[in-house]
């Protein structure tokens, strides 16, 4: 994980902190809830990312020498400066777990904190959770497609910047198996893969010597790039060349990789070739603009490849680019709090709350989740957040909390978990949510519904408000 200072902020945060502390509200409580609206890629879950990266560095959060520097010459004054030197997030973090799939209009996460303190984290938190869960859940659909075959990151080169560092762990939550960036390999703990460039075929006067070489020098991680002159004609006769040179020394080629042309007719073609010659062990890679959709469609073809590596499509969460999670507040100065909207759905929930989801008898999820006080029961009954009079029966579901805390007074409460714990859980909730909302096209609504109380609570506010206007 980067060392991020408590500038890595937009410069609001710091300037209202200013405000409060010179107005006594320094130690005022404050809650925030992270939650977004719409799930990305038309799909039907979000899977949430982030989490660990996040509580990590808010931990050690502090502003140093240089930050303190920079703050003085934009002309922020020195009790405040003072206080921003001994400033560190001793507050509490009620989170659902990582890798768990969300829904929108849900708290996903809710930081409890003196009101600086919980301003002074948003735009790190948001631009840490809204990142990898977008990733993440990119990642899980091209799993879903994928099924057993192997999943590689390569999108370090296309990645937003240094934003490919943390792309590389999202995808392993979401469900890839690997990952070419070295750096977040060391780093995560993830599993390092890779196979050879274009340019190094091109560096060669002809392509049997670079396999060759390459076989030489690597034969225990041997996988051959067969499409820089023509994957069939040249490529793959001279990859099966060198895989049969190789036997004799004693070793196995693992494979080849396709990375243009009909990667279905090629891969079929290509296995048919290397099966001929008994090297039916010899693994089929494919890459080239691939996302869930074209995967999706290799496989309903009968494509017999066995990995594929992914860039642009997972780390830019292409088409969507963003997931739109925001960080509202929610509770302060003892009161709950809320911002109106034109539209019902945009205002925010008040108070402090929890959320339950519903479950079938078998663990399977129900496909519905209640949003209630913290202080109330899980809820029999929900009412729809923005249509009058809908509402649903949830007695006789299992009813599962989904906030728990995982910091107090700025302390982590719960071990870390690695990734692979983290993948493992989240692919195990992906198996428990039906098909009907995993399906690319049109999926199942989510429901996300109110109790009567917190519905009373927001509706109470609503009212307030607008007679004051
Ligand atoms: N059999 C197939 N079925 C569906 N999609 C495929 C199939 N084969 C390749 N694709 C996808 O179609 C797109 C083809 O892109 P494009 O035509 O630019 O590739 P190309 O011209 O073969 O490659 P390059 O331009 O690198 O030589 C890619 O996203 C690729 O993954
Ligand atoms: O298509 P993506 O999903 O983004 O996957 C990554 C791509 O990056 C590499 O190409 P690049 O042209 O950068 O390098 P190369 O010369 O090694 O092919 C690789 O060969 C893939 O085609
Ligand atoms: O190892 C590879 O084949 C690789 C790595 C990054 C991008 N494209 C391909």
């Amino acid at each position: 994980m980067f060392d991020f200072t408590a500038t890595y902020t937009d410069q609001y945060q710091i300037t209202m902190s200013q405000v409060y502390f010179h107005r006594g509200m320094k130690n005022e409580t404050a809650i925030f809830d992270y939650f977004f609206r719409k799930t990305p890629f038309g799909g039907g879950f979000v899977v949430f990312s982030g989490l660990e990266d996040l509580l990590e560095t808010v931990q050690k959060l502090k502003f140093d020498d240089k930050d303190l520097k920079l703050l003085r010459d934009e002309g922020m004054d020195d009790e405040f400066l003072d206080y921003l030197e001994t400033f560190r997030f001793t507050g509490t973090v009620r989170s659902a777990r990582e890798g768990d799939l969300v829904f929108p209009n849900r708290p996903v996460v809710s930081v409890e904190a003196p009101i600086i303190e919980a301003q002074l984290m948003e735009t790190l938190l948001l631009n840490t959770l809204n990142y990898q869960s977008l990733i993440a859940t990119k990642a899980a659909r091209m799993k879903l497609s994928a099924g057993d075959r192997t999943l590689v990151d390569f999108g370090l080169r296309r990645a937003p910047g240094t934003g490919g560092y943390s792309a590389s762990r999202a995808a392993v939550i979401g469900g890839f198996d690997a990952t070419s960036n070295v750096r977040s390999g060391r780093d995560y703990n993830i599993p390092i893969s890779g196979t050879m460039a274009h340019s190094f075929v091109q560096r060669y006067d002809d392509e049997l010597s670079a396999f060759r070489d390459f076989a030489a020098i690597r034969p225990h991680d041997c996988v051959l790039l067969v499409d820089t002159y023509d994957t069939i004609k040249s490529g793959v006769p001279n990859a099966i060349k060198v895989g049969k040179e190789m036997e004799k020394e004693g070793h196995k080629m693992k494979g080849i990789r396709l990375d243009s042309g009909d990667l279905a007719w090629l891969a079929k073609k290509s296995r048919a070739m290397l099966d001929e010659a008994g090297l039916g062990y010899v693994k089929i890679a494919a890459s080239n603009q691939l996302d869930e959709h074209v995967i999706k469609s290799l496989l309903e073809q009968g494509a017999p490849i066995d990995f594929f590596g992914v860039g642009t499509s997972l780390v830019t969460g292409r088409p969507d680019a963003a997931l739109d999670g925001v960080y509202k507040l929610s509770y302060a100065n003892g009161e709950p709090r809320l911002k109106l909207s034109e539209s019902v759905e945009k205002i925010n929930l008040p108070d402090r709350k929890q959320v339950y989801r519903m479950l079938n008898e078998d663990g399977t999820l129900f496909g519905a989740e209640a949003v209630a006080l913290q202080s109330e029961n899980a809820p029999d009954h929900m009412y729809h957040p923005s249509e009058p009079g809908a509402s649903m029966d949830l007695s006789g579901l299992q009813k599962e909390p989904l906030l728990s805390e995982v910091m107090k007074d700025g302390e982590r409460l719960t071990q870390p978990k690695s990734l692979q714990e983290i993948r493992e859980f989240s692919q195990g909730q992906v198996g428990k949510l039906p098909d009907e909302y995993k399906r690319f096209e049109n999926p199942h609504i989510y429901k996300v519904g109110l109790s009567k109380k917190l519905k009373e609570v927001r509706d109470g506010l609503i009212s307030d408000h607008k007679s004051r206007i």
